[in-house]
């Protein structure tokens, strides 16, 4: 599903978020990603326990209870149609701006309760950001495109401004692209640099987690190569929760992986692990068959 309609300015408002973490929990010395070992895992940033969801009358997944750890990547691959983008919209409540849209079930980030009534929607979208498989930059200058989300949130003091934009389109390999032209169109940089302005455009706000909804599947092989390099750099200092169909992606640069699939008609989470796990011994035969190209 291509949220990128459901998202308003409104959407990156609200101050009041942790500094993102520091711990780096891959990696090693050669640059070789390492998957995590159980016995290594902190507790996880955010759990669903029994989580389901329905559009109008129709079950779209049920009973979904995931750990997503902090500092790293999660994977959520399977077929079309099984409710990865759904699941994903209801980690920031985007859920509940889709009419007939219903969510049970329970999530926790740390000690909030996600799906409580009562807690600030906005400022959730704050803390956990979300970029769509189509880059949705506004139709602004690159350097606006930054500047209004902050501004929103009450930053608008030129000099800090100009300071957290620099900072920012470094972190997304994107200033020396960008430095002399940012009061070009947005829609003027290529796909892939859109992508990267989004995610950017998530990162001023200094969010804890990021959803990523496909976000290399509509550029080209160069630009999602580029895009998906970051993500893996963003590893440690953000939580990340990756929807793919590129299952070679996954394999590069999860650190866990969740296989959705549908079966009688709502889709379940069949099997999670470390995504080395996940790829080289699955524990469920459903697995093994999607990982291997048997199915799906
Ligand atoms: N707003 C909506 N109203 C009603 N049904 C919807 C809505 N959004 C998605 N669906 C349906 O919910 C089901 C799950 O969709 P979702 O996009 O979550 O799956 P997905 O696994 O992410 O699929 P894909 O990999 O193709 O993006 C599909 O049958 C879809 O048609």
């Amino acid at each position: 599903m291509d949220g990128s309609a459901l998202v308003t300015s409104e959407d990156y408002t609200t101050l009041n978020t942790p500094e993102p973490i520091e711990t780096i929990p891959n990696g090693n010395a050669n640059g070789i990603h390492e998957s995590p070992q159980f016995s290594d895992l902190p507790h996880p940033l955010i759990q669903t326990e029994q989580l389901s969801l329905h559009y109008g009358e129709k079950p779209i997944f049920a009973d979904v209870t995931l750990p997503i750890h902090e500092g790293c990547i999660t994977a959520l691959v399977g077929p079309s149609g099984c409710g990865k983008t759904s699941f994903l919209s209801c980690l920031n409540r985007l859920t509940d701006l889709i009419p007939r849209c219903r969510v049970s079930g329970h999530i926790r980030m740390g000690l909030l309760n996600v799906l409580d009534a009562k807690i600030d929607a906005i400022a959730l979208r704050r803390r956990v950001g979300m970029i769509f498989q189509k880059p949705n930059p506004f139709p602004l200058s690159i350097w606006k495109n930054l500047a209004l989300p902050l501004r929103e949130h009450g930053i608008k003091n030129r000099e800090q401004v100009d300071q957290i934009i620099e900072s920012t389109l470094e972190d997304v390999g994107l200033w020396d692209e960008v430095k002399d032209r940012l009061n070009a169109p947005a829609l003027a940089l290529s796909g892939g640099q859109q992508q990267r302005l989004c995610i950017a455009r998530a990162l001023v706000l200094k969010p804890e987690v990021l959803l990523l909804d496909e976000p290399c599947s509509a550029l080209d092989p160069i630009s999602s190569g580029v895009v998906e390099d970051l993500i893996a750099r963003l590893r440690g200092r953000y939580t990340q929760l990756i929807v793919t169909h590129n299952l070679a992606q996954a394999r590069r640069i999860a650190d866990y992986a969740a296989l959705f699939w549908v079966q009688d008609g709502v889709g379940r989470l069949i099997e999670y692990g470390c995504v080395q796990q996940m790829f080289e011994a699955p524990q469920e035969a459903l697995t093994a068959a999607y990982v291997n190209g048997i199915r799906g």
